[in-house]
């Protein structure tokens, strides 16, 4: 579909294992408040002169303070990924930890594996992110 958003996120479905997933790490947010608590895909915004996942991979250092190794997308019906709201859409890659232990250096609540199989559905998610983990979840099970 051809739409444009103004801007464009990133983030990363962290996977224990991208042979044999079995968790998942999320992050909390802190804010604004109509999304304290909930639970997303670690990552952010997109800056000027960075590709998507160049501004993902720095991302994760910034909020994790891991280095990862980025795998598929999860393509959304956009060229600009998954609609998150009228201004925001993201793209989401599959990624697997290459370095360090994930901590939340900024503004998180917490940042916590989750089991693939059983929790992933029952997770408080932002709700934009459905339609992404039903997607992922049909990634990870085929
Ligand atoms: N990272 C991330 N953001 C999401 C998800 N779902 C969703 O609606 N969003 C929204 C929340 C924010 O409005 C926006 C991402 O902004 P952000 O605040 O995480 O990015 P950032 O750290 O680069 O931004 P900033 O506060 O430094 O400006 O996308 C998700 O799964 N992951």
């Amino acid at each position: 579909m051809s739409k444009q958003f103004d801007v464009q996120v990133v983030g990363a479905a962290i996977l224990d294992s991208l042979e044999n997933p079995t968790k998942i790490l999320l992050s909390q947010r802190s804010g604004p408040e109509s999304l304290r608590g909930k639970w997303e895909f670690p990552g952010g915004k997109v800056e000027a002169g960075e590709t998507c996942q160049e501004a993902l991979v720095r991302e994760l250092v910034e909020e994790l303070g891991i280095e990862t190794k980025l795998s598929v997308e999860i393509p959304g019906p956009f060229e600009q990924g998954w609609q998150l709201t009228e201004r925001h859409a993201m793209r989401v890659w599959c990624a697997e930890i290459s370095a360090g232990e994930p901590r939340a250096l900024e503004r998180q609540l917490a940042v916590q594996w989750f089991d693939v199989a059983e929790t992933l559905k029952e997770i408080d998610w932002i709700p934009a992110d459905f339609p992404i983990v039903e997607a992922l979840l049909a990634t990870i099970q085929r």
